[in-house]
């Protein structure tokens, strides 16, 4: 669990995070959601103790994490993956780190094999790919076996299998009861990967609900609709308020503002024929951009 009461934290003039308040809990997968600037990198340095708060407090399991007596049991963190010394080893690395916590090699070898680094375990950390580098920084974050894992941005750079591989660990450790937070700026890999979402903009909490309630919230739904009589059955919708029809061709339109459901009782009405009723899925962007527009520090005009 990590909890945040009135969390501030300013750099000089600029303030990164402005009074947040908000509860990660255990078992599901918490994503914090928002554009370049929002303040989650900030927050998360916060949580681990890297940053003081300027005001209002975070605690990780009901304390301080400067308080922990077993920082890396209690929380794992990957924050900045290039933070490893390039002629060292993975293995070495994660030995090093083990032995300075009290960590057993077992379990070095352990985390090796769940991060498949195995394989290139004794090669110098300098000259892997930065996907390998986020599996060492996500190997590092798991040595401590912790409850609480804090990942920033953990599938960049990452291949298709390696987002892949990061969705499914990141389950399976929020399955096991750990409290997971992670952070991405793309929507899609939110709705993916977390059940509920913290959306950030400009330092304070846009959103703050599961993920679906997210989606549906990004305004009106949009359906597509291809039919041979599409310019009847359009004329009949544009009767209901606020619907709002793009069309494409003579006998295709996408419809907003009218639920699948609602088109197709209409078409029914009349005895127009469908060849196509199908809910437009482009809506999670747009559903992040609704909720960001005011958010975005740095805008082109
Ligand atoms: N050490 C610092 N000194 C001055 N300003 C900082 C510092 N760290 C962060 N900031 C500023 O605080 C704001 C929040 O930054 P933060 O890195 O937390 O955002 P973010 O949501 O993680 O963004 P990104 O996706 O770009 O990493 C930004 O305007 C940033 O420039």
């Amino acid at each position: 669990m990590i909890e945040a009461r009135g969390l501030s934290k300013r750099y000089g003039q600029k303030v990164a995070v402005d009074d947040l308040s908000f509860t990660i809990r255990p078992g599901q997968v918490t994503g914090f959601l928002g554009p370049n600037g929002a303040g989650k990198s900030t927050t998360m340095r916060l949580t681990v103790g890297l940053d003081r708060p300027s005001a209002g407090t975070v605690t990780v399991n009901g304390h301080r994490y400067r308080d922990a007596a077993a920082p890396l049991s209690e929380v794992g963190a990957l924050l900045d993956a290039k933070g490893v010394h390039p002629g060292r080893s993975a293995r070495s690395h994660l030995s090093a780190l083990a032995a300075t916590h009290g960590i057993s090699d077992r379990r070095v070898h352990e985390v090796l094999e769940q991060t498949g680094l195995a394989a290139v375990a004794n090669k110098r950390v300098g000259g892997f790919s930065l996907g390998m580098g986020q599996r060492l920084g996500i190997a590092a974050a798991l040595l401590g076996d912790p409850q609480v894992l804090i990942l920033d941005e953990p599938v960049n750079g990452l291949d298709p299998d390696g987002v892949l591989w990061v969705r499914r660990l990141l389950r399976h450790l929020a399955g096991e009861g750990r409290t997971v937070l992670l952070s991405s700026h793309l929507m899609s890999e939110m709705a993916q990967t977390a059940d509920h979402v913290i959306v950030l903009g400009r330092g304070r909490v846009v959103a703050d609900a599961p993920i679906a309630e997210i989606l549906t919230r990004g305004g009106a739904e949009r359906v597509a609709v291809r039919s041979p009589e599409a310019a009847r059955l359009a004329a009949a919708l544009l009767d209901a308020d606020g619907v709002e029809l793009e069309p494409e061709g003579d006998e295709r339109f996408t419809a907003s503002g009218l639920s699948a459901a609602e088109i197709g009782r209409v078409a029914a009405r009349l005895g127009v024929e469908l060849h196509e009723l199908s809910p437009v899925a482009s809506s999670l962007e747009d559903a992040y951009l609704a909720l960001t527009r005011e958010q975005v520090e740095y805008q082109a005009a």
